[in-house]
């Protein structure tokens, strides 16, 4: 049967702001995403039973995973934080179910899921899982033009999940500006490339807890300024106008996280902040070889505990490899 191979990229929100809360329990954002280049891998086999089989684990291992973040992996035994469900509460299983459902699919799919990005890290790792899942299964199929059911299955999925999604014709964005509850995209063309170091810290956050504590804003800030500075290139300004409306409500349940966010300023990444609902933080760096700096300076001083990559922006849909049966 036919076998589909991607690498789902992580985001980072260099921009959000929550303008109103909704009546539907999600509340109106304004927001630019960047995809970077932290990855998950993901294998999708076509199978003729009509379930859906997953497997998940850690890359390069569970061990080394672990080690990074000062945690017990001894005797095979994988710690809570790192445990990625593989029943219907994983976002890939709930989006291939949607899609066999959506298109009155009968077989069924195996998915090996390679796990780098962390969980409840505000990095969008499950949802770029859900939306690559869902694209290689198009393909699979060869289903083509079906881009708007398939935004219509990834916005059911998560709404973070359709700025991970191929648009229509491959060309896909490194950024966009997403609004409504984050499904509304406006693909932004001149991304210029972007360095950054991103630190997760060993602790998730959950989404709906973290907006739970917000206090919506009363005059909201526009993301007008950021994205004018973004579509020149010009860091400075970018630098200046990044913000993250979800960083009060992710401290309060996690005041911790400002000494991370502490530590990342004194090494020189200026502006430093949170991803979406955290609880992972990244800065801004210069260029490549300082980021590549900070992350050695910071491997001293933070880790084990603190896991410390360099990232760079990337196209949000990752190509497809298909191998045929
Ligand atoms: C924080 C961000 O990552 C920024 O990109 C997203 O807004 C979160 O997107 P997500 O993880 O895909 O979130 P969803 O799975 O759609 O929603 C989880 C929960 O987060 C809250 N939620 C999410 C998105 C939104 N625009 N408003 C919300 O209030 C709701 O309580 C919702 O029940
Ligand atoms: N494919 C998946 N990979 C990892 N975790 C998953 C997956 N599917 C479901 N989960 C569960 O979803 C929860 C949140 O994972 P996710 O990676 O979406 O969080 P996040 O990085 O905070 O995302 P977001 O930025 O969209 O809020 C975790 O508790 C995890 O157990």
């Amino acid at each position: 049967m036919t076998i589909a191979r991607t690498s789902p990229p992580a985001k980072l929100n260099l921009f959000l702001e929550i303008p109103a809360r909704r009546d539907d329990g999600y509340h109106e954002i304004d927001t630019v995403m960047a995809a970077i280049d932290w990855r998950d891998e993901l294998e999708i086999e076509s199978i003729p039973q009509p379930r859906i089989e997953l497997t998940a684990d850690w890359l390069p291992s569970v061990e080394s995973v672990a080690g990074e973040l000062g945690l017990d992996a001894g005797a095979g035994r994988v710690p809570e934080l790192l445990r990625i469900p593989t029943d219907d509460s994983n976002l890939v299983v709930r989006a291939l179910a949607a899609f066999r459902a959506s298109f009155g699919v009968k077989t069924g799919f195996r998915v090996r899921l390679g796990k780098r990005i962390p969980a409840g890290a505000g990095m969008g790792g499950a949802s770029s899982d859900a939306a690559h899942a869902i694209d290689c299964a198009a393909q699979i199929h060869q289903f083509d033009n079906v881009s708007e059911v398939l935004h219509g299955i990834a916005s059911s999925i998560g709404s973070d999940v359709p700025f991970f999604l191929a648009t229509a014709d491959s060309q896909s964005p490194m950024a966009a500006h997403a609004t409504g509850r984050g499904e509304l995209l406006s693909p932004l063309k001149t991304c210029p490339s972007i360095h950054f170091v991103v630190a997760y810290p060993s602790t998730s956050l959950s989404t709906a807890g973290v907006y739970a504590q917000l206090n919506v804003p009363q005059q909201p800030v526009s993301s007008a300024s950021f994205l004018q500075a973004f579509r020149r290139g010009d860091r400075e300004r970018m630098g200046k106008a990044m913000m993250n409306r979800l960083t009060e409500p992710a401290l309060k349940i996690l005041p911790q996280l400002n000494e991370l966010l502490e530590s990342l300023w004194q090494c020189g990444l200026q502006p430093c902040q949170l991803t979406g609902s955290g609880s992972a933080c990244f800065g801004l760096a210069k260029d490549a070889e300082q980021a590549k700096e900070i992350v050695k300076r910071l491997e001293t001083e933070l880790q084990p505990g603190v896991l410390l990559r360099v990232a760079q922006t990337v196209p949000a849909a990752t190509p497809i490899e298909i191998e045929p049966s």
